[in-house]
């Protein structure tokens, strides 16, 4: 799967999308988030309050779009805050720690709900198994994670954000996915098309000859002249 990652500053962006970190305190999720867009991963993290933010910008098919990352705090008593960042969301990662059933079951019993309850029904899921690299510790088996992501009409991939395993290639399907079916999404759910850009590619008359993009042509002249 090939995708191009650019700097903030170079590209003007066509797309943007809201994508949230959901899950159990301690999966992972703000490791996930700063190994994705900074490429760092900190052993003595401290937990999320609130909502932490990041971007990071992706080409794919030819669309610059950047992914803007809401990870939000696990913890139960940040949960009436974070309900608000639901709002505009277009696509999550639902994270669970391999090593602990319990935030798998939380996926069903709590994350799942949540995002019913304050999500747009046509956001995207992926169901995230992450610190695939605890091979020791591990307790949630692949079969058992791959059975539940059926049931629940996910798809399901597993990560380390220590090992940088499957971390980019996560975001990547999920906003490959919202990209390949932008077309079809509602319009109050639709992200914008930020630049509406017109390609100044020749374009074929009905008589089938080829017609030059002649403003194109006088601004270059114009510039080099
Ligand atoms: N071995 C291993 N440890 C990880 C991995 N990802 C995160 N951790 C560790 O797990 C702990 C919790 O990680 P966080 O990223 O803070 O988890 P969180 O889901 O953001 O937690 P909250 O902010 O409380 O919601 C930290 O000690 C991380 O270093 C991983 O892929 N492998």
């Amino acid at each position: 799967m090939a995708s191009l990652s650019l700097k903030e500053t170079e590209v003007q962006l066509d797309y943007q999308f809201k994508i949230l970190l959901i899950g159990d305190s301690g999966v992972g999720k703000t490791s996930i988030m700063n190994r994705f867009t900074e490429n760092k991963f900190n052993v003595e993290i401290k937990s999320t309050i609130g909502v932490e933010y990041s971007k990071k910008t992706m080409v794919i098919d030819q669309a610059v779009i950047q992914a803007s990352i809401w990870d939000t705090a696990g913890q139960e008593r940040f949960r009436s805050l974070a309900k608000n960042y639901y709002k505009g969301a277009i696509g999550a990662l639902l994270v669970f720690d391999v090593t602990r059933p319990h935030t798998l079951e939380n996926i069903q019993k709590i994350w799942l709900q949540e995002v019913e309850q304050h999500a747009s029904k046509n956001i995207k899921m992926i169901l995230i198994g992450n610190k695939s690299d605890l091979t020791v510790e591990r307790i949630v088996k692949q079969e058992e994670a791959v059975n539940f992501s059926k049931t629940n009409n996910l798809a399901y991939m597993e990560t380390s954000a220590l090992n940088n395993q499957n971390i980019d290639q996560a975001f990547e399907t999920l906003v490959r996915e919202i990209y390949s079916e932008i077309n079809s999404l509602p319009s109050e759910i639709r992200p914008k098309n930020l630049t509406q850009r017109k390609e100044h590619t020749p374009q074929v008359n009905q008589n089938n000859n080829l017609q030059i993009d002649k403003k194109n042509i006088k601004k270059k002249r114009a510039c080099c002249e």
